[in-house]
């Protein structure tokens, strides 16, 4: 029997994702020594209440509600509670006590990122964070050290279960939002306030920490643009099923030419998108991820599956901590921070991307005309111009006859679409503005 010498794990939380940490650590105790070159001793678990049910059946004498002491006596420290504070303090005093931290907390980690990285590179200490992002799926480290040698174009990625689930449901069975919301809910994805989810916070924390790896930047959080999911409806999914598109809440991270400027910066955003069903993200269902990843040499690259999940995020968690232990034994610098290429964060109204217009228009002579005049007055190119279903409205007490009109465009620079599609607003012809969808992933 190897006698290994023991590197302590102190693990803060005991939930969905640290009950599951804890059972595999525990289970697995002498092929992590094996692995390693050293013991992992689980020196405690710190919870807020010592009675709560767990998923796992773990020695009682493990728990305790002081966080602190377990952090002092911790070689590493996992950090699987959640929210801001007390799980910065706690991070900051492990960092500060010469521990390396493992962390699964993506709303700290863009929130706080900047503040928890500075004071790791100046203890020599390390924060892995591959749960952040996409749950099990490896991308943290792939964009960390795989791709450390090439150059990331843009990124794609499916990073929120929940809102996928929902907008896979009204596309594959027509749910209504409200309804696959509401299974979401009762199967335990989306939280009893899916604000988050729904939202998009969640995704755009999780754009935030992928742009900033992948560009070697810092993107704050605030620079990401949002827009969540509520405005899709069921027409919005079966007009885009019709035209060969499904769609899906992406988040996009590119390198772009401020058309300002000309200058090199970076875009970070999230919203729900049109992408061809053609595409490998469009296969993506359920509460699945993916990131599609586009670099110079590589090419194109797509990682795929669970995003969430105790097991799942456990087994990430678990692979950083094998990390981590590894340079506890062996020694090194560990993995470099590279955040000091300064590139502006540029607004929506930069991006060049193509779009699918919806309007509902009245049906008379000359209607095609007026709108197709807007698109061209303001520099954007149609590709295609489909009408669609008819219908009627009020107008002025009587019923006028009205069609729905989805006008393709190629690639548009967004403030010469959002000035056409403020000018069709006004329109006598234009009943209303259904949607205004991006097409991403040409
Ligand atoms: N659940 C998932 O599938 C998933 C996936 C990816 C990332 N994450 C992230 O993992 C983290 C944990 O998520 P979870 O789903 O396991 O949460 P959870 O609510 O199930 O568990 C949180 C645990 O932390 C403990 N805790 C909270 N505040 C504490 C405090 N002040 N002092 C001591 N203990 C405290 C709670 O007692 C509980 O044991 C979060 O940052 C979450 O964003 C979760
Ligand atoms: N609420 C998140 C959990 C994983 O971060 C999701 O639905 O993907
Ligand atoms: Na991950």
């Amino acid at each position: 029997m190897i006698e290994y010498r023991n590197v302590r794990v102190a693990l803060l939380g005991g939930g969905t994702v640290g009950a599951q940490v804890a059972r595999l650590l525990l289970e697995h105790q002498e092929e992590f020594a094996s692995r390693v070159g050293a013991s992992l001793e689980l020196t405690g678990i710190a919870v807020r209440n010592l009675d709560s049910p767990r998923s796992a059946d773990l020695p009682k004498e493990l728990f305790t509600t002081d966080a602190e002491s377990l952090i002092l006596g911790a070689d590493i420290v996992i950090e699987v509670m959640g929210g801001l504070e007390p799980a910065r303090s706690y991070i900051l005093q492990a960092i500060n006590s010469g521990a390396d931290v493992v962390t699964a907390n993506k709303a700290l980690l863009a929130t706080h990122g900047t503040e928890l990285f500075e004071a790791a590179e100046r203890v020599g200490a390390q924060l892995y964070f591959e749960a952040a992002v996409a749950g099990a799926i490896p991308i943290i480290r792939p964009l960390r050290e795989s791709l450390a040698g090439d150059r990331v174009k843009r990124i794609m990625g499916i990073v929120n279960g929940t809102t996928n689930y929902i907008l896979d449901k009204m596309d594959v069975e027509g749910s209504t939002f409200d309804d696959a919301l509401a299974v979401a809910t009762e199967l335990g994805y989306a939280e009893a306030d899916p604000t988050a989810d729904v939202d998009a916070f969640d995704a755009a924390q999780k754009a935030s920490i992928l742009a900033s790896l992948a560009f070697h930047t810092t993107i704050p959080l605030e620079s990401v643009h949002r827009e969540g999911i509520r405005e899709i409806s069921g027409k919005t999914v079966e007009l885009a099923k019709k035209a060969g598109y499904v769609v899906k809440l992406l988040a996009v991270c590119e390198r772009l030419t401020d058309p300002a400027t000309g200058e090199e910066g970076v875009s970070a955003r999230v919203y729900p998108a049109l992408i061809s069903r053609e595409h490998p993200l469009a296969a993506v269902h359920k509460a699945n991820n993916a990131v599609f990843v586009e670099a110079e040499a590589a090419g194109s690259l797509m990682f795929y599956g669970a995003g969430a999940g105790g097991p799942e995020t456990a087994s990430a968690i678990l692979g950083d901590l094998v990390s981590a232990a590894r340079r506890h034994v062996i020694g090194g610098p560990g993995l470099g921070a590279s955040t000091h290429a300064n590139l502006p964060v540029l607004p929506i109204s930069a991006i060049t991307t193509r779009y699918h217009v919806t309007l509902s228009v009245f049906d008379r002579p000359g209607v095609l005309a007026s709108v197709a005049e807007e698109f061209a007055k303001h520099g954007v190119s149609v590709e295609l111009v489909e009408q669609g279903t008819f219908g009627s409205e009020a107008v002025s007490g009587e019923a006028a006859p009205t069609a729905t009109l989805v006008i393709g465009t190629h690639a548009a620079l967004e403030s010469d679409l959002a000035a056409t599609v403020s000018a069709l607003a006004q329109l006598d012809a234009v009943s209303s503005v259904v949607s205004v969808l991006r097409v991403e992933g040409a």
